[in-house]
This record gives C-alpha cells, sequence and structure tokens, in this order.
C-alpha cells in the first residue's frame, strides 16, 4: 500500500539533494555519462550474441557450410565479445568512482550542516537531548543517505537507461515477446512499494533507537568507575543487552522486509523467463523466431533482470534514506530562539558592569530556576553568590552569557539588555571557568590557548603560572605538548580545574565567571589560585559561585540566593552580624 507519507520521503531526498548533492554535479554528471556508456556496451553485446547465433544457425541449419572453426566472423565476433565486456567493466568502475566521490562530498556537507546548526543553533537544544542521540544522527544517518544516495547514483541512471536500451533491443528482435515480459514484470512491482513503505517506518524507529543504545554506551564507559565501585557490573549488562536486543528486534524486522523484496523479484523473475522460453519454443518451431533471436532475446533478459531488480529494490533503500533526511531536516531547520537581533550592537570592551532586574526564567522543560531576580555588580566588583543546591545560581550565568533568554525581566551589561548585543562580542567579554572544566583531546597548551586563539607561548604561560598551573604542567613528560585526554581524562580533578583558569586568565574579559572554579582544589593550592585570582580579578567584575563559604569570604559582596531569587546581600561581617540565612549556612558548613 502506498501511502500519504511516501511523497513527503522522496520529498526530503529531493531537498537532500538540491541541497548538498548538487555542488558536487559534475562528478555525478560523469558518472552518468559512464552509465550510459555501460549501458550501451550490454545492448551491444546483446546485438552480438543475436548475430552470433543467426550466423551459427544459417552455418548449422546449411549441410554444406564450412566447419565452425572455419569462418572469419567467429573471431570477429568473439573480439567484439571481448571488447565489449572490457568497455562495460571499465565504465563501470569509473562510474562507480565518480559516483562515490560525489557522494562521500555531499555527505561532508550533510554532516557539517548538522553540525552547525548544532554548534551555532540553541544551547537548549544540545543540553536537552542526549549525546548518542546526536551521535547516532551522524553516523547512522548518514551511512543510511548513503547507502540511498550511492544506490541512486549508480543504479538509477544505469538501470533506466539499461532498461529502457534493452527493452528497445527486445522490441527489435521480437516485439510480441517483449509485450508479454512487459505485462509479467509489473505485476512484482506492486508489493514491493508497499514493502518499501513499511521500511521506511521501521528504519525510522530504528534509527532512533541506534541513538539511545549510543547513549547508554557512552555513558556506560564513561562511569566505568562508579560502575565497578558500587558493584554495578550486572546493571549495566542488562540494561545493555535490553539495548542491543531492542536493537536486534527493530533491526531484524526491517531486515526481514528487505529480504523478502528479493525473492518476489525473483519468483517474478522465474516465471516470465518460463513464459517466454515456452514462448520462444513455440514461435520457433513455427518458424517466426530464429536461434539468433533466441540468443539475443536471453542475453538482453539476463542483463535487464538485475536492473530491474535493483529498481525495485530502490524504493526500500530511498525509504530508508528519506527517514534519515528527515531527522537531518530536523536538526537543520530547527529554530533557534537565541539568535543576534537584526539591530543588535556589538559590544566592544565592556566596563563590567552587571545588573538582573526582576528576572524570571524557566528552562525548556518547565523547570522554574528564577522568580524575580534583581541584583548589580559594579565594574570591578567581586560579587559572590551562594544559596543551597538549586537555588539557581548557575543558571545565572546562563542567562548573563546569554545560553537562554529571561522570561521578564531583563539582564543587563553595561547597560545594555543581553538580548540587543551581538552574542559572539558579549561573549568575548566573558571567561568562565565551570564545574565541569570542558577540557577537550587536545595538548595542554593548545587547550589552555583556546581562551584567546592567537596567543604567544610565553602569554599562556604566564596564565598557567597565574593559575598555578606552570609547575605540574612542566613536570608532565612532555610539558605542555602532553596531552589532556578525552574531557582532560589525563589529568586530576584539581590540575583540569587549573587548566581552565589558566584559559580564563589568558581571555583576559572584563567579566570573570567561576562557577565551584575551585571546588576541586587541596587548602595550599586553592589558597594559590586565590591569591592569584585576586591579583587577575583587579578590575575585573568577578561573579563567584562557590558551596565552600570559605572560598567567598573575601568578596566586596554577598549575595544569597533561594527558590531563584535573592534573599539577602552584603560583606560577610554585615551578614554573620544579621543572624539571616547566610549566618546560617556558615554556621551549618562550620557544625
Ligand atoms: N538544563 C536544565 N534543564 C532543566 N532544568 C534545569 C537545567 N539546569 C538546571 N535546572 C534546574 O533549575 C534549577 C536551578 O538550577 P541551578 O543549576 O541554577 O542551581 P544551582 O543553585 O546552581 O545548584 P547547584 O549549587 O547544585 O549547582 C534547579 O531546579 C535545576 O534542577
Amino acid at each position: 500500500m502506498v501511502t500519504a507519507e511516501a511523497p513527503r520521503q522522496t520529498g526530503s531526498l529531493r531537498r537532500l539533494f538540491a541541497a548538498y548533492f548538487r555542488p558536487h554535479l559534475g562528478w555525478f554528471a560523469v558518472g552518468t555519462l559512464m552509465a550510459l556508456l555501460t549501458s550501451l556496451s550490454a545492448m551491444g553485446y546483446s546485438l552480438v550474441l543475436k548475430e552470433l547465433g543467426d550466423r551459427l544457425q544459417a552455418n548449422f541449419g546449411d549441410e554444406a557450410a564450412a566447419p565452425i572453426a572455419g569462418p572469419d566472423w567467429i573471431w570477429w565476433i568473439g573480439g567484439a565479445i571481448v571488447a565489449l565486456s572490457c568497455a562495460r567493466a571499465l565504465t563501470l568502475y569509473l562510474m562507480t568512482v565518480f559516483n562515490n566521490t560525489g557522494v562521500q562530498r555531499g555527505l561532508v556537507s550533510v554532516q557539517s550542516s548538522q553540525f552547525d546548526s548544532l554548534t551555532d543553533g540553541d544551547y537548549a537544544r544540545v543540553a536537552a537531548d542526549a549525546s548518542g542521540d546526536f551521535v547516532s544522527r551522524f553516523i547512522n544517518d548518514v551511512n543510511a543517505i548513503r547507502d540511498a544516495a550511492l544506490r541512486f547514483a549508480n543504479n538509477f541512471t544505469k538501470s533506466t537507461i539499461t532498461v529502457i536500451g534493452m527493452f528497445g533491443v527486445m522490441i527489435v528482435i521480437d516485439w510480441q515477446l517483449t509485450l508479454l515480459l512487459l505485462v509479467a514484470y509489473p505485476i512484482a512491482f506492486g508489493p514491493v512499494i508497499g514493502l518499501g513503505n513499511r521500511i521506511r517506518k521501521r528504519s525510522k524507529q530504528a534509527q532512533k533507537q541506534v541513538g539511545q543504545v549510543t547513549s547508554l554506551l557512552s555513558e556506560g564507559f564513561q562511569s566505568a568507575r562508579v560502575v565497578k565501585a558500587y558493584g554495578l557490573e550486572p546493571y549495566q549488562k542488562s540494561r545493555a543487552r535490553q539495548g542491543f536486543k531492542e536493537r536486534s528486534k527493530l533491526f531484524l524486522k526491517v531486515l526481514t522486509d528487505r529480504a523478502a523484496v528479493d525473492p518476489i523479484l525473483e519468483v517474478a523473475g522465474g516465471a516470465a523467463l518460463a513464459g517466454i522460453l515456452g514462448f520462444a519454443a513455440w514461435r520457433m518451431s513455427e518458424g517466426a523466431m530464429t536461434l539468433g533471436d533466441l540468443l539475443g532475446f536471453i542475453a538482453a533478459l539476463g542483463i535487464v533482470s538485475p536492473e530491474l531488480r535493483a529498481l525495485g529494490t530502490l524504493n526500500a533503500v530511498a525509504q530508508e534514506g528519506g527517514a534519515a533526511a528527515d531527522r537531518v531536516f530536523e536538526i537543520v531547520d530547527a529554530t533557534t530562539h537565541i539568535a543576534d537581533a537584526p539591530d543588535a550592537e556589538r559590544l566592544t570592551r565592556a566596563s563590567g558592569q552587571i545588573e538582573f532586574d526582576a528576572v524570571t526564567f524557566a528552562y525548556p522543560d518547565g523547570t522554574r530556576a528564577l522568580n524575580g531576580l534583581s541584583f548589580k555588580a559594579a565594574p570591578g566588583e567581586t560579587v559572590a553568590i551562594v544559596g543551597p543546591s538549586g537555588a539557581g545560581k548557575s543558571t545565572v550565568f546562563n542567562l548573563l552569557m546569554r545560553l537562554y533568554d529571561a522570561e521578564t525581566g531583563s539582564v543587563r551589561v553595561d547597560g545594555h539588555d543581553v538580548r540587543r548585543v551581538i552574542g559572539n562580542t558579549l561573549r568575548a567579554n566573558i571567561g568562565l571557568v565551570a564545574q565541569d572544566s570542558a577540557l577537550f583531546d587536545d595538548t595542554i597548551q593548545n587547550n589552555i590557548a583556546l581562551g584567546r586563539l592567537g596567543a604567544t607561548n610565553a602569554e599562556i604561560e604566564a596564565a598557567a603560572k597565574a593559575a598555578n598551573a606552570h609547575e605540574f604542567i612542566s613536570a608532565m613528560p612532555e610539558g605542555y605538548q602532553s596531552p589532556a585526554g578525552e574531557m582532560g581524562r589525563n589529568l586530576s580533578g584539581g590540575q583540569r580545574q587549573r587548566v581552565a583558569l589558566a584559559r580564563a586568565i589568558l581571555r583576559g574579559a572584563p567579566i570573570l565567571l567561576l562557577d565551584e572554579a575551585t571546588s576541586a582544589l587541596d587548602a595550599e593550592s586553592e589558597a594559590k589560585v586565590q591569591a592569584a585570582l585576586a591579583e587577575f580579578s583587579r578590575g575585573r567584575t568577578t561573579l563567584i559561585i562557590a558551596h565552600r563559604l570559605s572560598t567567598v569570604r573575601a568578596a566586596d559582596r554577598i549575595i544569597v540566593m533561594e527558590d531563584g531569587r535573592a534573599v539577602e546581600e552584603g560583606t560577610h561581617d554585615t551578614l554573620m552580624a544579621s543572624s539571616g540565612a547566610y549566618k546560617r549556612l556558615v554556621e551549618l558548613q562550620l557544625s
């Protein structure tokens, strides 16, 4: 059954082609030319066989004719068959190479476009979904598109041209026999198209499920330590097994549907062949058909059958590719809510004044995080934000960097609403050190250099010294060139934080955001880093989030947050004197 969704699928594929493959049309054009030559060689092949049959019949039919090895035309026909086979082989090879090149280049554009969209788009989108789902889109969906694109490029033109050409040859040889074939074949195609639609639905489900398995795997390996420590091996193994089983169940359904396509075409092909042979035998006995006609016809049928079969299965592959193309466009077409306003201004180097004015905010899943938060930080001031877990402290940073927009109220830097300035220029004024120190699988030097691309080695080293990181980096086997490992796994938690600090220091931005930036440091390291930070943050506005209250004592001002709003504000001494929420927090920590 053809459902209403089928045209939508071909629509996605057509759009995918126009957007990503058309720029590489030159490769496909040469591939198509080669396909044409392949088809012409095939047509020549069956015509030569017909010629051979006719001459053989003429020779053997005539008692007085010369013996078989005698006539020159045997050599001529043998040579033609070899030459046509070579031409067919060479053009097939070149067709595949050219089409593959076009497809691979198109796929690079598909992947880049997905990645660009995710990287430039809303942070909320990446934060909301499991990373495995994204990984799967880049690997599995792209594989499905590759299969569909290659099959289209390699089979569609070649098969169509060959089928049309070969039917032409067949009509020339015996039009009545051809007519019989034309009636027999299409009967097989109805069920094949129906299967294609079922395959598309299932493969979409299967591709989604691959994302879940990928997430499960990456999560499993990343938390290998906890798994061992808590003896969670059986739990993990059963989760993984469940995921694998579901995957194989779904995949098996797709494969089963796919596997039915060939047999259907096989049976139809067999029935057609039997009919043709019977009909041909009758026609030959009537003298209406020659041996050459039969040889040529069977050769043509041998060439046309796999091409028809390829065209028959193309629908199924296209449906799978279409499902993957849909998922690509889900990403590429997603609306970006946090985009620069058309009249957004550049924020040049800010003096660092920060203002939250009655800000309310809920995350996309509905979790309320800020409920009318108001506070100010003057240029050069160090303000600590404290409060119980979930009070909304990190959310303050998210809104200040405009990763999300406030529901009501406004967030301002130097008097400019962050929604009215160009995002890049806003963030260029901010240096962030977060709980997850976000190191990349690159050298330590490059990890620090990400703070300000183009910084000199001397500047990088100076930043590392200020972050109390120079000593441990120099002691590593390859010094600054040592690899940090995936997510910085080659370093300890405290070392990672110091590298991240060095990165922020190198950035030299007028606003510094520290979210539990020294939480993993031992007391001695923290004291050193605090001293360096005190020096560095002079003249910069610094917002500090820390649970360890000793870290925030020296701040110019402390804001205490509860339930998404500021409930107290003052210096350590004034807050201690007022016996409010801050004093309770301090006493709780001391006890
Ligand atoms: N990406 C997110 N999606 C949905 N809800 C979120 C997200 N991030 C935080 N929240 C929720 O928003 C509220 C405030 O979180 P936030 O991280 O700002 O608190 P916090 O004070 O920094 O906590 P902590 O001290 O534990 O880091 C919490 O209820 C939290 O569960």
